[in-house]
C-alpha cells in the first residue's frame, strides 16, 4: 500500500450516525482547529449544517467534492465528504438500516488512503452490536482494518494516554475463552509488533515492555492458575531471547501505579478489561486507541458512541483531538524518516 499521502488529510469515518461521533466531530473542529492536523468528514453535509445549529456549536459545515480540497477548506469550517445513510439517523435511536454505510465509509477511508488521497483514517465510535445484526462480521474496527489491509496483517490494539499505554492480547472475546485462546506465539507476535511501533511512531529507541500475569498473583508459582508459567513465562523469555526489554509475568494488580508505570512504555495485558480498566481509571478522556501492525495509520477515541448523550451536545471532544494530533504526528513523522 503506497504511503505517499503523507501531505494528504486525515480521513474521519462517521462511525455510528445515531451516537455522539458527528458531535464531537463539529466540537474538535471548534475548539482545536488551530492545533490539528486537517481532516476531513465522512458524513452527510446538511445534517452535519443542522445539527451544529441545533446544539449552537459554531461550526461552519463545508461540502467538499475532493479530499484534497480539504486543506483549503479546513481554514473555514469542518471539511466534510458525502455519503449518505440508508435511514435519517436520529440521536440515541439505532437502526441497522444504517449499517452498510457505515462499514462502507470505512472501506471508503481505506482506499483513499491506497489512492494517496488521505495519509491515515481517524475512526469515530461504531456501535458493534447493531452492525452485527446489520451483518458485520468482525468484532470491532481493529480486526475489520486489517482485513481489508491485506491477508497477513497481524493488528494490534493499543490505547495510549500521556500517563499510560496498554495492549489487550485477547480482545473482543468472553472472558471464559481468554485462558483457551492466548498462546505464547500470539503474545509474542504481538509483544513484537508493539515494540517495533513504540521505536517508529512513538519516540521509544528501546522500548521497555511489561507482561501482565492472566491469573491473580500472576499464578503464584502455579498453584492459581498454570498460564503464567505455560504460557505467558515462554513469551517473555522469548522476546528477550530476541533482544526486546521484556519482564513478566508481573501481578497485573501492583503494575499501573505510577512508580510501576515509569518502569515500562507499554503493559502488555492478556485479556481487554485487565488493560483498558487502568487506563480509563487514569485518563478517560484524553486516551487514544490506535492500531498497531497496519500499512496505514489509524486511530480513535477510546471512549465508544455514548448514545445516551447523542444530540444533548454534552459529549466530550477530547479524546476524538487527541486521536487527531496523534495520527497527524505519526504522518508528519513517517513523511520525515522515508
Ligand atoms: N472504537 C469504537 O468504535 C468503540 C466502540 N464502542 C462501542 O460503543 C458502544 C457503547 O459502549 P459503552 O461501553 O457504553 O461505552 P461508551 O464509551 O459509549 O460509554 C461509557 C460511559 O462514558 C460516557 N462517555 C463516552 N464517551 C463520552 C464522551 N465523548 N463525552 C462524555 N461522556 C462520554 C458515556 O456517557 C457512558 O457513561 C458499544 O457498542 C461499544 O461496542 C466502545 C468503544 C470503542
Ligand atoms: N473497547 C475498545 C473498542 O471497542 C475499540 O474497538 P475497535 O473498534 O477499535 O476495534
Amino acid at each position: 500500500m503506497p504511503l505517499d499521502a503523507a501531505n494528504a488529510p486525515l480521513a474521519l469515518t462517521p462511525g455510528e450516525p445515531a451516537g455522539t461521533g458527528a458531535e464531537i466531530a463539529l466540537k474538535a473542529w471548534a475548539d482545536a482547529r488551530s492545533t490539528l492536523p486537517p481532516f476531513f468528514l465522512l458524513e452527510e453535509p446538511e445534517r452535519m449544517s443542522r445539527l451544529a445549529e441545533s446544539l449552537g456549536i459554531g461550526t461552519p459545515v463545508i461540502e467538499i467534492e475532493t479530499p484534497n480540497a480539504a486543506r483549503e477548506a479546513f481554514h473555514e469550517g469542518l471539511p466534510v465528504l458525502p455519503m449518505a445513510f440508508a435511514a435519517p439517523p436520529e440521536p440515541g435511536r439505532l437502526d441497522p438500516a444504517n449499517g452498510p454505510a457505515v462499514i462502507g465509509a470505512i472501506e471508503r477511508a481505506v482506499e483513499l488512503i491506497r489512492a494517496g488521497d488521505a495519509s491515515g483514517v481517524v475512526t469515530l465510535p461504531i456501535h458493534k452490536s447493531v452492525l452485527y445484526e446489520a451483518g458485520f462480521r468482525h468484532p470491532g474496527h481493529t480486526e475489520f482494518l486489517a482485513a481489508l489491509a491485506g491477508p497477513d496483517v497481524t493488528p494490534v490494539m493499543m490505547l495510549a494516554a500521556p500517563e499510560l499505554r496498554v495492549v489487550p492480547i485477547t480482545i473482543h472475546i468472553p472472558l471464559k475463552q481468554v485462558p483457551e485462546l492466548l498462546t505464547t506465539e500470539m503474545i509474542v507476535e504481538k509483544s513484537r509488533i508493539t515494540a517495533e511501533a513504540l521505536r517508529r511512531d512513538f519516540g521509544c529507541p528501546r522500548p521497555r515492555l511489561a507482561l501482565a500475569g492472566l491469573n491473580p498473583h500472576a499464578g503464584e508459582n502455579a498453584t492459581i492458575g498454570t498460564e503464567d508459567r505455560d504460557v505467558v513465562a515462554p513469551a517473555v523469555a522469548a522476546l528477550r531471547a530476541e533482544g526486546i526489554d521484556a519482564v513478566g509475568p508481573l501481578s497485573a494488580d501492583t503494575m499501573f501505579h505510577a512508580e510501576a508505570r515509569a518502569t515500562y512504555d507499554a503493559a502488555i495485558c492478556m485479556y481487554h478489561d485487565q488493560a483498558l480498566i487502568p487506563i480509563k481509571t487514569v485518563n478517560f478522556w484524553g486516551g487514544v486507541n490506535v492500531t498497531l501492525g497496519l500499512p496505514f495509520i489509524r486511530t480513535s477515541p477510546d471512549h465508544g458512541t455514548a448514545l445516551e448523550l447523542a444530540g444533548t451536545g454534552k459529549a466530550h471532544a477530547s479524546s476524538l483531538i487527541a486521536a487527531l494530533r496523534m495520527a497527524g504526528d505519526m504522518a508528519a513523522a513517517r513523511a520525515g524518516s522515508s
